[in-house]
């Protein structure tokens, strides 16, 4: 197992109501298997993931893992809700690997039968004033977004309302809008925030309340506004989550939930509950996005997902071999992941 750490910037920061991510320190991660070389991508996200250091280090001790218990002992090693980061990074390593042995794309690995050309993605729009906000669903749209979702929470539910307003006043009902809260409101607010959010046609909210009020989330449904849990999930929260009730969407990055493995099973288990699963990214570079769109891939008529945050960054690990074309993202055919190891570049 090889292990390289890269740092990129982000030409646009995103600013959410639990703060602003600003750029991006990870690892890549290369296994030989099979015969191929595969590559993946360990980007820990604190607060979300294990930190950069601890993300390090549990490489380091996989790699010792995998040196005398093969791929086996280097996932036994990694535990998903421990170091979720470092996991993605050598599960889709390997991952990447058995597809390109098998001769298929990665969403195919994970079912045979399936083909799928393209992936329907949402715009995400970070928090600013409603002119800006609304400029930005805009220049969305007219790129072809069908579907964007705008960060709030950081300002009053009233801003927030204000902001959504000046959307639809410029937009039209033609753009599906959804909001993401990031767990900043209180019971109240969110109840308040439901109301008014109706009027806009927001199709969801995500994580309007604190990750652990499962009861709070299953009291907000069944309005026309829906609940998506994104931070509920964190550390293997799914099965509460699926059991309350608490969820309409879940919301599921592979690098928050130890690899694309993980984010296909629980979508697949989401679906069979009737809760519809969205993959986004943790804004990632080419490598974990590619994976996370894979794993999107895999699942047949899925909802826009939070995919198309490759802009965001100032340089990348190597050319994205996915464009986002009318609201939807190619997905690469070649096998694996659609990226050469030997392309991907932490020094550049
Ligand atoms: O879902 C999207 O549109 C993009 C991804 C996104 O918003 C995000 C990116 C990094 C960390 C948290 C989040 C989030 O969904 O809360
Ligand atoms: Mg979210």
């Amino acid at each position: 197992m090889n292990v390289d750490r890269f740092s990129l910037p982000l030409s646009r920061p995103l600013a959410t109501a639990s703060g602003t991510i600003d750029e991006r320190t990870g690892f890549v991660v290369r296994y030989d298997h099979r015969g191929e070389t595969g590559v993946g991508e360990a980007t820990p996200l604190p607060g979300w993931t294990e930190s950069v250091a601890d993300c390090e280090s549990a490489l380091d001790r996989a790699s010792e893992a995998a040196s005398t218990g093969g791929h086996t002992g280097a996932l036994l090693a990694l535990d998903a809700g421990e170091v979720p980061a470092a996991r993605h990074g050598f599960a889709t390593a390997l991952l990447d690997a058995d597809a390109r042995a098998d001769g298929v794309p990665l969403y195919r690995w994970f079912d045979s039968e399936r083909r799928c050309e393209r992936v329907p993605v949402n715009a995400t729009v970070g928090d600013s004033p409603p002119a800006e906000t609304a400029g930005a669903v805009e220049r969305a749209a007219e790129s072809g977004f069908e579907c964007c979702k705008v960060k709030v929470g950081s300002r009053s539910v009233a801003d927030d309302v204000t902001r959504l307003r000046a959307v639809r006043d410029r937009v039209g009902d033609g753009v599906t809008l959804r909001a993401d809260a990031n767990g900043a409101w209180s019971r109240e607010e969110a109840r308040r925030a439901f109301e008014l959010f109706a009027d806009l046609g927001v199709a969801y909210v995500e994580q309007p309340l604190p990750a652990d009020d499962l009861t709070g989330h299953a009291a907000l449904r069944g309005g026309p506004v829906g609940v998506a849990l994104d931070e509920s999930l964190v550390d293997r929260r799914v099965d509460a989550v699926l059991k309350t009730d608490a969820a309409d969407v879940l919301i599921l990055k592979p690098m928050v939930l130890g690899g694309p493995g993980n984010a296909h099973t629980l979508a697949m288990r989401a679906r069979e509950r009737g809760v519809e699963p969205v993959v986004t990214t943790t804004v990632d570079a080419v490598v974990a996005r590619l994976a996370a769109l894979h794993v999107a891939a895999a699942i047949p008529n899925v909802s826009p997902c939070g995919l198309a945050t490759g802009d965001r960054l100032a340089a990348d690990l190597a050319a994205d071999p996915s464009r986002v074309v009318d609201g939807e993202m190619a997905v690469p055919q070649d096998t694996g992941l659609g990226v050469d190891s030997s392309e991907v570049r932490t020094d550049a």
